[in-house]
């Protein structure tokens, strides 16, 4: 099975979701023309990191970005991996990510678990407790934002419930994007899965971001990189490359599980 991506690797604007849902819109429109089925759009796309505002800006229960992207997917017949926003929830201030699939229908909130202290996250947000798996179109897979990555006992986990497709979405800061490719492929190599990342591009009042979106292979290999500048990433990933890789070099059934 093969599935058509297009990883949205745009510029945020800093605290005004007005501007950023009217850039996403046309940004999915040209995905979805260019046969697309999945279509990928970085973390936080809404707000970006203006966590202090977050009281004014936040969408409650996220229901303005669901009714947003899902009439979107039903209308262009995509699914949408719809980064991240700010979600102002019962518990607190969230950082959610939301798959819709082509019928429209929401299957999938995740909030991110591991908060990242250098960026203040830790100050305006409270951790999310849902699981990364879904299943998108018989595909087992999994959704991840940023920080994340650097944790892999997390993702592990995902790819021993045998998730095929890894999904992150992002704002990495371009000092640190060496790391981000490096973990990535990692990801990808150590969990022989597809890893599907978006990270955003542009600068905020205290940081640049790195871009350089990446689809890996569960072999490692970059399928497709973004660069440095606003533009739209396209891949075509096959799944049973999945399954090649994984009876090539069986480390699931050689786990010693009982050691570790
Ligand atoms: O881990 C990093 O270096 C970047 C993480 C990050 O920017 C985030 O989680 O928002």
């Amino acid at each position: 099975m093969k599935k058509k991506m297009a990883l949205i690797q745009m510029d945020v604007t800093y605290g005004d979701p007005k501007v950023n849902f009217a850039r996403v819109s046309k940004w999915v429109m040209d995905a979805a023309s260019t046969g697309a089925d999945i279509i990928v759009l970085p973390e936080l796309w809404d707000t970006g990191y203006d966590l202090e505002r977050l009281d004014v800006l936040a969408d409650k229960d996220a229901k303005a970005t669901t009714e947003f992207l899902s009439d979107l997917a039903k209308q262009l017949n995509v699914v949408i991996i719809g980064g991240s926003v700010a979600e102002e929830s019962k518990d607190g201030m969230k950082n959610t990510m939301l798959v819709i699939d082509r019928n429209g229908e929401l299957i999938q909130t995740y909030s991110k678990l591991h908060l990242f202290q250098l960026m203040d996250e830790h100050l305006h947000l409270v951790e999310g407790h849902d699981a990364a798996d879904f299943e998108l179109e018989g595909v087992p897979s999994a959704g991840f934002i940023c920080y994340d990555i650097r944790f892999p006992e997390w993702l592990r986990k995902s790819a021993v419930n045998g998730a095929k497709v890894m999904y992150v979405v992002a704002e990495w800061p371009k000092p640190r994007i060496d790391h981000w490719r490096v973990l990535l492929q990692a990801r990808a190599i150590e969990n022989q899965c597809y890893v599907v990342a978006c990270n955003r591009v542009g600068a905020d009042p205290k940081n640049e971001f790195g871009g350089m979106s990446l689809v890996v292979d569960p072999w490692g290999e970059i399928v497709a990189e973004g660069g440095s500048e606003e533009k739209m990433v396209l891949a075509e990933i096959d799944l049973n490359k999945v399954d090649d890789v994984r009876q090539q070099i069986p480390i699931f059934r050689d786990r010693r599980e009982e050691r570790y």
